[in-house]
C-alpha cells in the first residue's frame, strides 16, 4: 500500500474541514479520508465517506483511531475561533492549547505527519502589519492567536527535536459559501454576502476602513494539499505565510455594489472584535510560499465576489426546489 495517502480530520466538521475532505476523497480515494469531530454531522457528510467521533482532548481516542484507520496525516482542524475563544477563554486553552498537545503527541508517536492551520492571528500589535512577514514579533492578543504561536512552536521543536514532519500554513480569513465560518472576526465578510442578497442591506461588526487578508476557500484548500504534497527537500521552513487579497468592508461593500447597485452597508461596531481586528496585520506576506513550493492563488477580490454571489444563488434556487 502507498504511502501518505490515509488521512484522519479532527476538528473535520467546521468551515474548512467538510471542503478538504472532499478535495482529498476525489484525490487518494474515498475510503482513504475520515472526518472526525464531536457533532452530529448531517446526512449528506455521512454519505460523502467515513466519518467518526473523536474529541481531541482524549489522547487515547485519536490514537486508537490513527492506528485502526491507518494513518498516515493528521489534518488538525479542531479549534475555537478568534470570536468564541474569547468568549469562553477556559474551554480555548483546553482545545486549543492541550487538544493540539495530543494531536502532536500521537502524530510523534505513531510517526505521522502533521499538518496545522495557523493564522493572521497568531501577529499582534507589535507586529509589522503592511506586510506582515513570516518571521518577525507576534505577540498576539487574543487565546486564539496565543494558543496558535504556541503549535508553530512546538511542531517547530518536534521537528527539529524528534524530526516530526510538521507543516503548518498560515491562513487568512477564508471565504466560502457553502460552509458557515465558525465565529472569527473575519466572519462579517462571509455574511455579507447572505445578507446582500437576501436584504439588499448589511450590518456590518467592524468599522468601513479594517483592512484584513482574505482568502477564497478553494485558494485556501488547494494550497493546503499542495503543500501537504512538496517534497521536503524543497520546504526551508515549517510555517509559512499564504496570502491572495486584503480589503476593507467599504472595498467588499463597493465591489459588491457592481453586482446588486442598491446594496446598502451600516455599522454597528463590535468593540472586542474591532480591537482584534485592529491588532492584525493589514496584509500579509508569503514571498517564501511562493519560492518554496510555488504557491500562487487564483482568486482577486473581483472573482471572489463572483463566486460567492453565484454560489449563494444556487443554493437559494435548491432550497426553493426543495
Ligand atoms: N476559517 C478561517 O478563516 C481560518 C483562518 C485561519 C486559520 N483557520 C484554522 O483552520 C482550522 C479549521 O478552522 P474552521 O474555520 O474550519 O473552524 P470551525 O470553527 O468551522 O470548525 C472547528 C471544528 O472543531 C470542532 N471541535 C471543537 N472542539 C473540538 C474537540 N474538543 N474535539 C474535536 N473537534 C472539536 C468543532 O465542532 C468544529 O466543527 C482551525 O484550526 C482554524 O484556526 C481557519
Ligand atoms: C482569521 C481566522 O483565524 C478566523 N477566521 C478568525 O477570524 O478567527
Amino acid at each position: 500500500e502507498s504511502q501518505y495517502n490515509r488521512f484522519i480530520l479532527p476538528g473535520g466538521l467546521g468551515q474548512l474541514g467538510q471542503g478538504l475532505a472532499k478535495k482529498l476523497r476525489s484525490k487518494y480515494g474515498r475510503e482513504n479520508v475520515l472526518l472526525t469531530d464531536i457533532r452530529i454531522p448531517d446526512k449528506s457528510i455521512v454519505k460523502e465517506g467515513p466519518y467518526a467521533y473523536a474529541d481531541t482532548l482524549n489522547y487515547d481516542a485519536i490514537k486508537e483511531l490513527a492506528v485502526n484507520h491507518r494513518a498516515d496525516w493528521l489534518i488538525h482542524f479542531s479549534a475555537l475561533l478568534s470570536a468564541v475563544g474569547e468568549a469562553n477563554v477556559p474551554l480555548a486553552v483546553k482545545v486549543n492549547i492541550n487538544g493540539m498537545h495530543n494531536v502532536l503527541d500521537v502524530a510523534n508517536e505513531l510517526g505521522l505527519k502533521l499538518f496545522i492551520p495557523s493564522t493572521i492571528g497568531a501577529f499582534g500589535t507589535d507586529s509589522p502589519r503592511n506586510p506582515t512577514p513570516d518571521v518577525c514579533i507576534q505577540r498576539p492578543k487574543t487565546i486564539y492567536g496565543v494558543a496558535k504561536v504556541h503549535a508553530e512552536r512546538m511542531g517547530e521543536y518536534y521537528h527539529h527535536r524528534f524530526n516530526l514532519d510538521f507543516r503548518c500554513l498560515r491562513f487568512p480569513g477564508i471565504i466560502s459559501c457553502d460552509t458557515k465560518p465558525g465565529g472569527g472576526t473575519t466572519d462579517y465578510a462571509v455574511e455579507i454576502f447572505h445578507k446582500a442578497l437576501s436584504n439588499g442591506s448589511f450590518v456590518c461588526n467592524v468599522a468601513p476602513d479594517t483592512r484584513l487578508p482574505m482568502m477564497q476557500i478553494d485558494d485556501c484548500l488547494d494550497a493546503t494539499i499542495k503543500f501537504m504534497e512538496t517534497d521536503v527537500s524543497k520546504l526551508h521552513q515549517r510555517v509559512y505565510n499564504i496570502n491572495s487579497m486584503s480589503f476593507t468592508p467599504e472595498e467588499l461593500a463597493h465591489e459588491i455594489r457592481k453586482h446588486i447597485p442598491n446594496f446598502e452597508i451600516t455599522y454597528d461596531v463590535n468593540p472586542m472584535l474591532q480591537e482584534i481586528a485592529n491588532s492584525w496585520p493589514d496584509v500579509f506576506e508569503d514571498d517564501n510560499s511562493r519560492r518554496d513550493w510555488e504557491w500562487e492563488h487564483k482568486y482577486d477580490l473581483s472573482k471572489l465576489v463572483e463566486y460567492m454571489l453565484e454560489g449563494i444563488k444556487k443554493q437559494m434556487c435548491i432550497q426553493k426546489v426543495a
